[in-house]
């Protein structure tokens, strides 16, 4: 029997990558526009990625921590069905978002130990999804995208009032155990997926969702 995981796929950068998605799967792609990441789009080359992404798939923007000009210049100019906030963005701040945008809004909680877990209570007050990734490591100069994963039993058996997805670390060796372990019914993949940092590899995606879904 099938797993009925929904998988969100971060970090394309290439048209060819929305073609791998879609085929291997995909329910959600992700599109980052951290300056520093590998995985780092322009406005122009994300607006030519999200035009292609087939209807059904929900187009994500990544930002950390980004200003309203910003984000006015990113949904004006990209065709969007979800804004991932990977900041310190305040609760308050979510709110503003989604008032604002008019977007629905997931909200990332990194995760190391079980006192970060009350900030995933707090989010979930006020966003719309939350992303439980793993806390970057000490000296990591990107808060996501990093290939670590946390300790799974810090939330085994909890659940949310809203949709949530896993992330950290995730591969095609490992998701089927997260999944399993958690209790996740959606997760968000980028590292575990590329060949090199900003690469995907098709083989790798479809893996990973064969591997997710068993
Ligand atoms: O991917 C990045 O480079 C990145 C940069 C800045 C903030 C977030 C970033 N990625 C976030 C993601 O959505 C990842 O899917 C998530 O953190 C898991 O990443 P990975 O462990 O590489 O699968």
């Amino acid at each position: 029997m099938t797993r009925d995981i929904r998988i969100k796929m971060c970090g394309l950068t290439r048209l060819k990558d929305v073609d791998a998605a879609a085929d291997a799967g995909a329910a959600y792609i992700g599109l980052n526009f951290f300056a520093r990441s590998p995985r780092y789009l322009t406005l122009d080359a994300a607006r030519e990625i999200a035009q292609a992404v087939p209807e059904g798939i929900a187009k994500v923007s990544l930002t950390v921590d980004a200003d309203n000009a910003t984000l006015d210049a990113l949904t004006e100019t990209v065709p969007l069905d979800m804004l991932q906030l990977h900041g310190s963005e305040s609760a308050a701040r979510v709110v503003e978002i989604k008032a604002r945008y008019g977007l629905p809004v997931m909200k990332v909680v990194g995760i190391a130990e079980a006192a970060d877990l009350t900030r995933l209570d707090t989010y979930a007050q006020v966003a719309d999804q939350l992303l439980v990734d793993a806390k970057p490591p000490k000296g990591a100069d990107r808060p996501g995208g990093n290939a670590v994963s946390f300790d799974w039993a810090l939330i085994a058996g909890r659940r949310w009032s809203l949709p949530w997805m896993l992330a950290g670390g995730l591969t095609p060796q490992n998701v089927a155990e997260a999944v399993c372990a958690t209790g996740a019914r959606q997760v968000d993949v980028a590292s575990g997926i590329e060949q090199a940092p900003g690469i995907k590899d098709a083989d790798l995606m479809r893996a990973f969702v064969q591997a997710a879904q068993g």
